[in-house]
């Protein structure tokens, strides 16, 4: 009873707290007397020469190093606005002055599409700069990385702060160069992964980033939230996890209902006992399930994982005898990334492709630990007030809106619903059709490669000939996008694919006439083939028409057997009967079931990533101390003191060979290697921990305790294991006037070292959910035994 009373309360207090900090459009009669003195300043600033504004820039320096005050932002703003209508010919609007100052509060701010986030973005980065803060600036991918880097360029070097940007194929002299700039521009994958490779450098010479300090984060709800649970990971070259081409041609013959069963959220499938029986009789009669076969076991889900629930177009594409994963929440195809290596090997086989080289894992970092390493994050967005709350909840942030510079006119119609897809498809096509008669331009929104290439078609077979953008490299795609907004464009694409790419209407490099012909005929049209699992990504599809005050509409065509429903809302019906071409006209209880078909798949995502995140808060702590101790063992003379003090007598014998700076350089390898392998081992151990999490649940351990007992307990070891090591090596390796031989010792270091994301691993995604499979394919399996 008082344990009720007490979760009562608690519920209480954080819905109270919720709506205390609910986001909120920014008050703008807070900043009215700032505007007004930055445009007094600016009058006066205008009449410096470029000479001038760059001094008065490094003047601000010297009152900000402690932090801008309110006069510090004024000029700030003035001498940055001053700094862009020279740079790029572009003076920031008010907007974009009070976002600017909003991130240098460390806020994520919404702005809407076509607001010119870039630019505040940027104005926030100087003046992060200008109180000596080193910044870096993540986008979302290299092409934008590099774009907005060069874009804002003129602005940066008129205020005097040196900006640079990494992208995939920069050089490491390159990366540290771009490093050490005040502003540093990179996609975060790549961030992350210098993250990774820098720690594996036994030389401090070699590290190319420099400390942590803030991380301004574009497309913010994206990466924060969307992305948030997706490892990076490094690899080094060892054995490989190959895909079982038998086990694949056995599963390929499983049935579903009849062989395997897959959970409604068609995240798991597990064998019925019937499909067990067939897999280990075409074994050769093993039993799967005895502990000789694990390994086995392992390979079967592993590739009925891949038969079952990976869709080829949907899940990932197959191109030049390689499968590529298709990023879910942008809908186009995910360079970097890979499933867990027995699932990726085990998709090859089904494909019957070759293998490609598998690894292990000698480090990861998930994107929000790569974020938390930051001492200050802020960012943006045009959708942020939707997930404010899981931004307080992860990182505790706190979310402005900042109103647009013009009113938004776009009109956003009520959804038109259908009873089947096909229905829905037709009524879509005749839709574009008749618009596209009038020159309106297009943009099609489709949930994926293969809704995307089946639409274009129908509109082929119906005379509309449409862009298909799915799954181009970002340039080709943002050069698509950019001219979606031309004259009769009808433009299909997949989720998100080539955001941050500004749609102007009349064409990238169409004139002001071109640009009113089409705003006469109503703007940019957009068309959703259904609603997304969340009504951010439905925002940011419809946020694409309607920029800067200009014309422009949405409308999304839905159907309750669309795949959110089907899945989110399985019991959903119609209040009315369908007309005649399928279409439910105003039914509030076909729409109600869509909206709430929506949420539940909003709380299932949360959900998700509560869950992993209780696993990896560990496990980035962990990392962190490893870190820290790494860091002093690279930095200073501590592996030489501690293998001093391990073996006296073998240092002493040491150092009559060998001078001081080399016995230092020879003691700091040797524990390195041994806290790089050790850290290695630590992760395998993870991540075996968590495949087994579920099992060791039925034996009624809380799977998040079991696994948090397992971790500490192992790791408590590992330091005391490192100096052991590092001593026995010390004692027995051959120590030369040229150095340590370690791998004569027996010591390799990966050869080949290689970064790739993880795109969702299946089999830990929900401890709980996993533990109800398995509950549940235990049963059946005993149940088909008995
Ligand atoms: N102050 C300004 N004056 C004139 N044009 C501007 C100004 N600021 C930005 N722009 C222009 O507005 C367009 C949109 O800018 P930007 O791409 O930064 O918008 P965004 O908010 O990032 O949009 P998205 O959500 O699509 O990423 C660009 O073409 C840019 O050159």
């Amino acid at each position: 009873m008082a344990g009720d009373v007490a979760a009562f309360l608690t519920r209480v207090k954080s819905r109270f707290q919720r709506l205390l900090e609910r986001p909120s459009t920014v008050d703008l009669k807070k900043y009215a007397e700032v505007l007004a003195s930055i445009q007094w300043r600016e009058e006066r600033v205008a009449k410096l020469s470029d000479a001038e504004l760059t001094e008065a820039a490094k003047e601000l320096r010297g009152k900000a190093a402690k932090g801008l005050d309110a006069q510090g932002m004024v000029e700030l703003c003035a001498l940055g606005r001053e700094a862009a209508r020279r740079g790029l010919d572009q003076r920031p609007y008010d907007m974009q002055l009070v976002g600017a100052m909003e991130l240098l509060h460390g806020r994520v701010v919404e702005m809407g599409t076509g607001e010119g986030k870039t630019l505040a973005g940027a104005l926030a980065a100087a003046g992060y700069a200008v109180q000596g803060r080193s910044v870096h600036v993540m986008s979302v991918n290299d092409y934008l990385a590099r774009r907005d880097a060069e874009w804002m360029r003129p602005v940066y070097e008129l205020l005097g702060v040196s900006v640079g940007w990494v992208e995939q194929e920069s050089t490491p002299e390159q990366r540290r160069a771009a490093y050490r700039c005040e502003v540093t521009y990179g996609a975060v994958s790549e961030i992350g992964f210098d993250v990774l490779r820098d720690r594996l450098c036994v030389d401090s010479a070699d590290l190319v980033q420099t400390p942590p300090d803030v991380a301004l984060v574009d497309e913010a709800d994206s990466v924060l939230v969307d992305e948030a649970r997706v490892p990076l990971v490094m690899a080094g070259s060892t054995d490989d996890a190959q895909g079982d081409p038998e086990v694949a041609k056995i599963v390929r013959t499983l049935r579903p209902g009849q062989h395997y069963e897959r959970d409604e959220d068609n995240r798991n499938a597990w064998l019925t006992s019937r499909g067990a029986k067939v897999v280990e009789k075409a074994l050769g009669d093993i039993d799967l399930y005895s502990g000789d076969h694990s390994d086995r076991l392992a390979a079967v889900n592993a590739a009925l994982h891949a038969h079952a629930l990976l869709q080829r177009d949907v899940d990932y594409i197959v191109r030049d005898g390689k499968v590529h994963l298709i990023n879910t929440s942008r809908g186009r195809i995910a360079l970097l990334q890979r499933w867990p290596d027995g699932l990726q090997a085990a998709v090859e086989a089904k494909e019957r492709l070759k293998p490609t080289e598998s690894g292990e894992v000698l480090d990861s970092i998930s994107v929000q630990g790569l974020v938390g390493r930051y001492q200050r994050v802020c960012g943006m967005t045009g959708t942020a007030q939707a997930v404010a709350e899981q931004l307080r909840e992860f990182y505790e942030l706190k979310v402005s809106v900042i109103p647009p510079n013009k009113p938004c006119v776009r009109e956003d119609e009520p959804d038109r619903i259908y009873d089947t897809v096909e229905r829905k498809e037709a009524a879509l096509v005749a839709e574009i059709v008749a618009q596209h008669k009038t020159g309106r331009p297009i943009l099609v929104g489709t949930m994926d490669v293969a809704e995307s290439e089946r639409i274009a078609e129908k509109l082929t077979e119906a005379g509309v000939e449409s862009v298909v953008l799915n799954a181009k490299n970002d340039a080709q795609e943002a050069a698509i996008v950019a001219d979606a907004g031309a004259h009769a464009a009808v433009t299909v694409s997949t989720q998100m694919a080539g955001r941050g790419t500004d749609i102007r209407l009349g064409g990238a490099d169409g004139d002001d006439n071109d640009h009113d012909k089409v705003a006469d005929l109503g703007g940019l049209y957009v068309i959703a083939c259904g609603h997304y699992p969340s009504s951010r990504l439905d925002n940011q599809l419809r946020g694409r028409s309607g920029r800067q005050g200009d014309p422009g509409g949405s409308v999304v065509f839905a159907s309750l057997a669309d795949e959110l429903v089907v899945q989110y809302a399985p019991e959903a019906e119609a209040g009315s009967d369908p007309e005649d071409d399928g279409r439910y006209d105003d039914d509030v209880t076909a729409q109600r079931f869509i909206e709430h078909a929506q949420r539940v798949a909003e709380g299932v995502h949360l959900d998700i990533h509560r869950n992993t995140w209780r696993y990896t808060r560990l496990i980035e702590h962990q990392r962190d101390l490893v870190l820290a101790y790494r860091d002093d063992v690279l930095r200073t003379d501590l592996a030489a003191r501690q293998l001093a003090e391990r073996s006296p007598a073998r240092w002493k014998e040491l150092a009559e060979k060998l001078d001081d700076e080399m016995l230092t350089k020879v003691a700091r390898q040797i524990v390195l290697f041994h806290l790089d392998q050790r850290w290695s081992r630590h992760l395998a151990f993870l991540s075996d921990v968590r495949e087994t999490i579920h099992l060791r649940a039925l034996a009624r351990e809380t799977p998040i305790d079991e696994f948090h007992r397992a971790a500490i307990g192992e790791f408590r070891g590992i330091l005391k294991e490192v100096g052991e090591l590092s001593g026995e090596t010390l004692e027995s390796a051959e120590i030369g006037a040229d150095g340590v031989d370690l791998e004569t010792a027996g010591l390799r270091r990966p050869t080949s070292t290689w970064t790739y994301m993880v795109h969702d691993n299946p089999f830990d995604s929900d401890a709980e959910q996993a533990l109800q499979r398995v509950r549940a394919s235990m049963r059946k399996v005993k149940a088909g035994r008995s």
